[in-house]
């Protein structure tokens, strides 16, 4: 594939279907770009408008946007957020509210998130909530926003007590990945993005994460060939999923969240903020799948070659200093998460590599044992 093709993931979800776009310097087209998305979805408008939200490390990015957009005679206002799953916020989302009926933002204003999957999903919820629901797009500047948080339409904000536990199904009217965004990619964040991508090997495709096991020198060189292939794949894979199961009514979606009720029980444990979302993915495959040894669903080896992969790439596999978080407020947390019913834990658990199922009758004193043994307090 040359650096100058774009290539187009879709998205069917009837009405709401839509398509991901990945090439190289798409933002200074986004008013071209965007165009055709909003006749389709919401017809032909005479004086548009679009509240960009951003964050303060990636506004060069929202500008380009801005540019584009008044360039081709929208009206454009940007809201900026302070960096950091702290954002993720109630009463960041207020300010929004506020800014939207300053900007006197009406049915038609499209909300055009620019950053990593904390502006995503926080904007994302502006958009599912204001004037009842507003038109949406995803401008996703990390890998974790491009393979996961952009696609897909859950949005929302922390509560204090649990991740993501206010929010919405919002999808977006489409998706524009630029890559020339990972030219200021920080290394932390750029690692922290794999943790899904080999997510995605291990729940639907064994060919995947063995290709990614194949290209750990390009994937530490950030190589486009290898990144494009990999976000593509990664797309096509949630898309997939998605579009069978896209309000996680039967399980089937429930796939995605592999390792997430570790995750975001440690997340929320160590204050939003001191592990990124994917490293914490990356903590809790490694957890979810010692809990699968230990219900004997799957041999040790597979574990092992999880955290191979996961470590290659520079991912860590356990929380710092886990003796100063006990095993029952881990608990505690996890029956928060929103696959819990009647009081009682789910996981999502592998069978095989490339294969995982949502599992009802775990026994908590087998997450308990992992969570021992991973050297949280008793
Ligand atoms: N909705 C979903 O389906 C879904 C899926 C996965 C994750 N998420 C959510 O996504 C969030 C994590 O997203 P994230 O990992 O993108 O983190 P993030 O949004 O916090 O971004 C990470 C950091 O990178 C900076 N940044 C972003 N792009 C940059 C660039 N191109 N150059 C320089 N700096 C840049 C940001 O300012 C931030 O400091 C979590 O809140 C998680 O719960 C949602
Ligand atoms: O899209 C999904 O569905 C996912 O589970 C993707 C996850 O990677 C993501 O972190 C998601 O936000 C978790 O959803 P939640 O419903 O468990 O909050
Ligand atoms: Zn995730």
């Amino acid at each position: 594939m040359s650096n100058q093709e774009t290539s187009h993931v879709p998205v069917n979800l009837g009405d709401r279907s839509y398509e991901i776009l990945i090439g190289q310097g798409l933002l200074k087209q986004t008013a071209e770009i965007i165009h055709p998305w909003l006749v389709a979805k919401a017809g032909e408008r005479e004086h548009p408008s679009a509240f960009l939200v951003t964050d303060q490390n990636v506004t060069s990015y929202a500008e380009a946007v801005s540019q584009s957009l008044e360039s081709q005679g929208w009206r454009t206002t940007t809201f900026t957020m302070e960096p950091g799953e702290t954002s993720k916020s109630i009463e960041v989302i207020s300010k929004a509210w506020d800014s939207l009926v300053e900007f006197r933002a009406d049915r038609r204003t499209v909300v055009i998130a620019i950053g990593g999957g904390v502006v995503g999903d926080s904007a994302g919820f502006m958009a599912a909530t204001f004037n009842r629901g507003l038109p949406f797009v995803q401008i996703p500047t990390t890998l974790l926003a491009d393979v996961d948080s952009s696609v897909g339409g859950k949005v929302g904000i922390n509560h204090p007590q649990a991740k993501n536990l206010i929010g919405a199904f919002h999808q977006p009217l489409g998706v524009l990945i630029d890559t020339q965004t990972f030219k200021t990619l920080p290394d932390r964040e750029y690692k922290a993005g794999w943790a899904e991508v080999i997510k995605y090997g291990v729940i639907l495709d064994e060919e995947f994460f063995a290709f990614l096991e194949q290209n750990i020198g390009p994937i530490q060189q950030r190589e486009e060939t290898v990144l494009r292939a990999a976000i593509s794949r990664s797309c096509e894979l949630k898309a997939q999923v998605v579009e069978q199961d896209e309000y996680e009514r039967t399980g089937l979606r429930a796939v995605l969240n592999y390792g997430h009720t570790y995750c975001h029980a440690f997340e929320a444990l160590t204050g939003y903020g001191e592990l990124l979302h994917g490293e914490a993915v990356s903590i809790g495959i490694v957890y979810a799948s010692r809990l699968a040894e230990k219900m004997g669903r799957i041999e040790q080896q597979l574990t092992d070659q999880q955290i191979g992969l996961l470590d290659a790439v520079g991912l860590p596999l356990n929380v710092t200093s886990p003796e100063r978080i006990s095993v029952e407020e881990i608990i505690g947390r996890m029956k928060l998460d929103k696959k819990t019913v009647g009081g009682k834990l789910r996981f999502v658990l592998p069978t095989r590599l490339g294969h995982v199922e949502l599992v009802e009758d775990v026994p908590e004193e087998l997450v308990r044992e992992t969570l021992i043994e991973g050297g949280f307090k008793s």
